[in-house]
């Protein structure tokens, strides 16, 4: 039997004003985005059939959670498949260029579908793996969600990082774990890891966030 297929508006969070409020300006190129992902995201195998129902927590909140932790600069999201949380960002930061680094065609038709779609001008979409795109990208922060541990993370990512630039990943409840296991390579990177509670809207579960700052 296949899942019931969810829609944005059994989502308790859409149209609310404290997503609304915390948007501010920001709001219909996001909202736009939420819609398009909702719509297709569960067809073009980007995210569950059940996830519609919770699009704005679990993915649109938790992707803006990041904004915060991000130095000036170029950012580069690494593995953005859905567009999370790179689009969401360039979403809410028009004025800030993202790189939105994915090796999969089928999502990378998607980034490029979606930014035109929803008016996000601000990314430039490079299909490669993060290993293999080091000679076109000079990025003053990265971002990644659910693509690899930290320690591989560093290993791929910094050839792509400015000497001062930082990483800002989404993570669960393993992130100091994944800290602990990368020491060696942190250290070998001059990288030091902290691990941060990243709240939203009340009532929204914070995200976890590990940033990896250069010492
Ligand atoms: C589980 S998905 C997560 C996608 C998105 N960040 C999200 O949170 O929905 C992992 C993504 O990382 C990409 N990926 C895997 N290895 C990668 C690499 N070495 N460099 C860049 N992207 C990679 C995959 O193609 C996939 O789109």
């Amino acid at each position: 039997m296949t899942e019931q297929q969810a829609t944005l508006a059994d989502d308790p969070l859409h149209g609310s004003s404290a997503v609304r409020e915390f948007l501010g300006d920001t709001y219909p190129r996001v909202l736009a985005f939420a819609e398009l992902l909702a719509e297709q995201g569960p067809e073009k195998g980007l995210i569950g059939p059940r996830e519609p129902a919770r699009l704005w927590e679990r993915h649109i909140l938790n992707s803006a959670a990041v904004m915060p932790f991000l130095p000036d600069g170029v950012v580069a999201d690494v593995g953005s498949g859905a567009g999370l949380p790179g689009m969401v960002l360039a979403a809410m930061d028009p004025s800030r260029d993202y790189v939105l680094i994915e090796p999969m065609e089928r999502r990378v038709q998607w980034l490029f579908e979606s930014s035109r779609h929803c008016g996000i001008d601000n990314v430039r979409i490079l299909r490669g793996r993060a290993e293999e795109v080091a000679e076109s990208v000079e990025a003053d922060a990265i971002t990644a969600r659910a693509v690899a541990a930290v320690d591989k993370l560093v290993k791929w990512c910094s050839p792509l990082l400015s000497p001062t630039g930082s990483m800002v990943l989404l993570k669960g409840r393993s992130a100091q774990d994944e800290i602990d296991r990368a020491k060696y390579t942190l250290r070998k990177h001059r990288l030091v890891g902290e691990v941060h509670e990243a709240g939203t809207i009340e009532g929204v579960e914070p995200t976890t966030v590990v940033t990896l700052t250069r010492v």
